[in-house]
């Protein structure tokens, strides 16, 4: 019986905690123009003689410092549990891959199964609630670089984005009801940051991302493929599902690289503003990422754990990300089934 091929694609992550492994996973991460988008010749310079030397080595303490024994990565392994639950569910007629954007299981591979059992279409789920150029629009292009030299391609179609997909919103509303959220002094929605010069080269319109205040903070059908846009959105969604007010939250953005503006509020500063207002307890949504990684696991709690006791907080308590619960797992059987 031919079957209908689906595509899950997160992000990557390195083979191993090594520095080798390290380098090579972010050498290919940040030479993608969709990611550091400048020219050719600077991108290199950047890359390989500035951010990757200095980076792997630091990088790769801190991914040793979340890598388990038996299951290495998490995100690799919640990744595998996504793809297996979502095979569980879809049953016989559909055959689910799972890959990476960068390092392994590569797209390239999983591309060739899917051709080898000739499928009759191909789904492509980039793993990001909220649109970006450098994560769901890099897989697109990765994808049909590889489709485009195929004699014979099937249909293929692409998720866009699911920043708003009521089953992924009450998946985050229910791992983080499980904190009650009401004993914490403030709640942060902190997102994968962005430089800026990303939103405004999003802009279709050139006049409204970042030139108009608070432009990104409504979601509009001017902005409805802005990356920062439907993340207020997705906070928004979470926190009218948690009847957590607008005065107790805060959205904010994380994970900068490099000394170019970056989407603001940065996290690291919401936090020491909460630090400073008497604050002391915290709970934090990650809702840019559909399964723990080192940016929820170490970043937040490790690192803004710190910095926030440091400036006299006590706790930074991390929401546990969608991983592989069943009403995620709910929510791409329903994307799967909707085309
Ligand atoms: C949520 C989607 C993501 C976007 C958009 C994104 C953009 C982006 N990231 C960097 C630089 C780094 N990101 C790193 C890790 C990382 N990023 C995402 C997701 C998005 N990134 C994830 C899921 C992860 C974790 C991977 C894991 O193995 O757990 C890293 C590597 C870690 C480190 O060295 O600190 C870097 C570097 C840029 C520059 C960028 C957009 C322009
Ligand atoms: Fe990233
Ligand atoms: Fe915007």
């Amino acid at each position: 019986m031919a079957k209908k091929g689906i595509l899950l694609v997160n992000l990557g992550t390195p083979d191993s905690p090594s520095t080798g492994d390290v380098r090579r996973y972010l050498d290919e991460f940040l030479m993608d123009p969709r990611v550091i988008d400048v020219n050719a010749a600077l991108r290199t310079f950047l890359v390989k003689a500035v951010i990757v030397p200095f980076r792997a080595p630091k990088s790769a303490k801190l991914y040793k410092a979340i890598w388990d024994d038996k299951t290495g990565s998490p995100l690799k392994h919640y990744s595998i549990l996504q793809r297996d639950a979502l095979q569980q569910r879809l049953g016989d007629g559909y055959m689910v891959e799972l890959a990476m954007r960068y390092q392994n299981p590569s797209i390239e591979l999983a591309l060739d199964n899917l051709k080898a059992a000739l499928v009759d279409s191909i789904q492509v789920i980039p793993m990001f609630p909220q649109y970006a150029s450098a994560s769901t629009g890099s897989v697109y292009e990765k994808v049909m670089r590889l489709v485009k030299d195929w004699p014979t391609p099937p249909p293929i179609s692409f998720i866009n984005s699911f920043h708003d997909d009521d089953l992924m919103i009450k998946t985050f509303a229910d791992n983080g009801r499980k904190y009650q959220p009401e004993k914490y002094d403030h709640i942060l929605f902190s997102f994968h940051g962005l430089p800026q010069r990303q939103l405004i080269k999003a802009d279709h319109t050139h006049s409204h991302c970042l030139k108009v205040n608070d432009c990104c903070q409504t979601l509009t059908d001017k902005n409805k493929f802005c990356y920062s846009a439907q993340s207020y959105h997705t906070a928004r969604l979470i926190a009218a599902e948690l009847n957590i007010s607008k005065e107790d939250y805060t959205v904010c953005f994380q994970s900068r690289l490099g000394s170019d503006p970056w989407v603001q509020p940065y996290t690291s500063e919401v936090i020491a503003q909460l630090a400073k207002e008497g604050k002391k307890r915290l709970l934090v949504f990650c809702p840019a990422f559909v399964a723990d990684c080192l940016e929820t696991v170490f970043e937040v709690t490790e690192e803004y754990g710190a910095e926030f006791k440091h400036l006299g907080g006590e706790e930074v308590q991390l929401v546990e990300s969608l991983n592989d619960s069943p009403t995620f797992i709910d929510a791409l059987e329903r994307m799967v089934l909707a085309n």
